[in-house]
């Protein structure tokens, strides 16, 4: 928002002293403040970023100090759950728009953020029904400003598409470091040592942190279970062409997922692949260009 210009003051809070602190050492506001209550005081626009289980006590805590006209919008992860915890508390005189960018790391905290986080980004907004159409217009332009593409998507649809493609990635990725941390007690280091880069992939999801995750799992339940549900299906019957050497199953199988994959590419809309680029931006591939501190937060 900075960056771009975006925001005539930006005042921020947090529930630690430690981060206040950082946030004031940093710079990262224009004013910190020791309650959400008075941050909200006078804002045209609310963004409430803490993990999907606490945005309903931060909603009524603010609730009363809204200025009328306001916008309430929030970056959680999971979009019904917030809705019907937050929607409840608001005043009718401020619009609600909920939303979630399509960007993160597996670091948080006030120094996880970088003013590229969310350049070449999805962000999808999910207004609720009747909601004002000039709310959800100023923040598309607020979002797209900050460099990210936007979609608009129902509530219920928006979880189940991330259900596939980012919360049970996730949970695929803890489960899979938890069986080898399991079996580190059984070959020592060689799990670490010889971690392969497929692993190493997992092991950077697997770092995420642990009670916004839990929240999204808590608050995503239906669709999440779902589409573990197919995902154990799919794992059992390719565990069992393994069993009973049916390699024309395996190989038809890992036929379609690669051709996903090298969709994706084509399409331009893998930011990390090294071939990425085609046709759309790119955060900082020049020779010589200041490194890209997406990758290095990637690389944690
Ligand atoms: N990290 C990502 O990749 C990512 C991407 C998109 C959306 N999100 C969503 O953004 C939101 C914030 O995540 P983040 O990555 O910025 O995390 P973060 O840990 O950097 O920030 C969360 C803040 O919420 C505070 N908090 C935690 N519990 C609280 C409570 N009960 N009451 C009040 N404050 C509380 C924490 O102290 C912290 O300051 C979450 O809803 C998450 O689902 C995260
Ligand atoms: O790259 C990562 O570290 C992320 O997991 C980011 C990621 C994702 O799954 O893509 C995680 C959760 C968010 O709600 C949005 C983005």
């Amino acid at each position: 928002m900075r960056r771009a210009g975006l925001a005539g003051e930006i005042v921020g809070t947090a529930r630690t002293p430690a981060t206040r602190a950082i946030a004031r050492e940093d710079g990262l506001c224009d004013r910190v403040t020791d309650t959400a209550a008075e941050a909200v005081i006078g804002a045209d626009l609310v963004v409430l970023c803490v993990p999907v289980g606490a945005m309903g006590a931060l909603a009524a805590e603010i609730a009363p100090h809204l200025a009328p006209g306001a916008t309430v919008t929030d970056v959680g992860s999971v979009k019904r759950s917030v809705i019907d915890a937050v929607a409840p508390h608001l005043p009718d005189s401020v619009h609600f728009v909920p939303a979630h960018p399509l960007a993160g790391t597996e670091h948080s905290g006030p120094r996880s953020g970088f003013a590229e986080l969310f350049d070449n980004r999805w962000c999808l907004l999910v207004p609720v029904p009747g909601t004002d159409a000039s709310a959800t217009a100023r923040l598309r332009a607020l979002w797209e400003g900050m460099g990210s593409n936007v979609d608009e998507m129902d509530a219920d649809h928006h979880d189940l598409v991330l259900a596939v493609t980012s919360h049970a990635p996730h949970l695929i990725a803890y489960t899979m470091v938890g069986v080898a941390d399991d079996l580190r007690r059984v070959t020592d280091s060689e799990v670490i040592k010889y971690s392969a880069a497929g692993f190493r992939d997992f092991t950077r999801i697997a770092a995420s942190d642990p009670t916004m995750w839990r929240d999204v799992f808590l608050n995503n339940r239906e669709a999440t279970l779902e589409i573990l549900g197919r995902f154990t299906e799919e794992l059992f019957a390719l565990q069992r062409a393994i069993r009973t050497g049916d390699g024309d199953h395996l190989h038809a199988y890992f036929t379609r997922t690669r051709a996903i994959r090298r969709g994706i590419i084509e399409a331009g809309q893998d930011t990390d692949a090294p071939d990425f680029g085609r046709g759309t931006r790119k955060i900082s591939a020049a020779p010589g260009a200041a490194p890209d501190p997406a990758a290095a937060h990637r690389q944690g």
